[in-house]
């Protein structure tokens, strides 16, 4: 493994003593039916911090979100989150309730549905859903005049913006991002990006971001690990990441 280790090393020592992390990752096996596409990936995310995922086309980053948000089972390995562990039998469901959400790379809208429809079956009948709406719209403002639209005539960052917000209805506290950006021009790529950041900051989230767009990550998140053939092949701080061509390439391109 490329990086720096041992600053890495640090951070998990000093995170053992102190609260427990939102996500920790021991060992993960994980894939898709007998295939086995994840070896032995070890992670964390802490309260407030947002973490990327890098790596290139097929390293396994989404096989690795499905798995923790409870879409697939892991061939091996000890996942805990938000104190508890996930077995075989923890559905998606038992994580969403502990406070986990994933936003998928593919959005996961309803596109016939408007906005507000969207925004509504979230909530399945839960009290207090319309403050909840509330809330959620007042974080991503800009969908609160479109709550009429119907979510297939959404631009791309829009869509994003809601799935975003479905996520936020529950009051999550671990967050799991894939390719938020994918499709989207940077500005409004890096408009969400630093929504994510804030959300860290203000709510104490965790987030793990899975993220092709290196450069515009690294400026939101503080720690990354970086995949290539399934494996651990760098982690480190961003500040690390920004400072080191070497360890850059090995985060885009998974190059070992
Ligand atoms: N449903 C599936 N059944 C079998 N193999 C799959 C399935 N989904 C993904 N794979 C395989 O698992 C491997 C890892 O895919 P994954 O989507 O996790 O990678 P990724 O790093 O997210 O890639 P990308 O950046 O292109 O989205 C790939 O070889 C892929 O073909």
């Amino acid at each position: 493994m490329t990086g720096a280790d041992s600053a890495a090393d640090t951070a998990d020592a000093a995170t053992t003593e102190a609260a427990p992390a939102l996500l920790r990752v021991q060992g993960l096996c994980a894939g898709h039916g007998a295939s086995t596409v994840v070896r032995d990936l070890d992670l964390h995310v802490e309260r407030g911090e947002v973490v990327g995922l890098f790596g290139p086309n097929g390293a396994g980053k989404t096989t690795t979100l499905l798995t923790l948000a409870g879409c697939l089972p892991a061939h091996a390995g000890q996942i805990e989150v938000l104190g508890g562990p996930v077995t075989a039998r923890t559905g998606a469901r038992v994580l969403a309730r502990r406070g986990l959400r994933l936003v998928p790379e593919d959005r996961g809208l309803f596109r016939q549905l408007t906005v507000r429809e969207n925004l509504t079956l979230c909530l399945e009948q839960r009290r207090g859903g319309r403050a909840l709406i509330e809330e959620a719209l007042t974080v991503l403002p800009q969908l609160g005049p479109l709550q009429s639209r119907r979510a297939g005539l959404l631009s791309g960052g829009e869509q994003q913006q809601l799935a975003l917000a479905r996520a936020l209805l529950g009051r999550p506290r671990l967050l799991l991002v894939d390719e938020m950006s994918l499709g989207l021009a940077p500005r409004i790529a890096g408009e969400l990006l630093r929504t994510l950041r804030t959300l860290a900051v203000e709510r104490e989230l965790g987030v793990l971001l899975v993220e092709q767009h290196v450069p515009a990550a690294l400026e939101v998140v503080d720690r990354v690990y970086a995949l290539a053939h399934g494996r651990l092949v760098h982690r480190g701080t961003a500040d690390e990441l920004r400072r080191d061509p070497n360890m850059l390439q090995a985060a885009y391109l998974g190059a070992d």
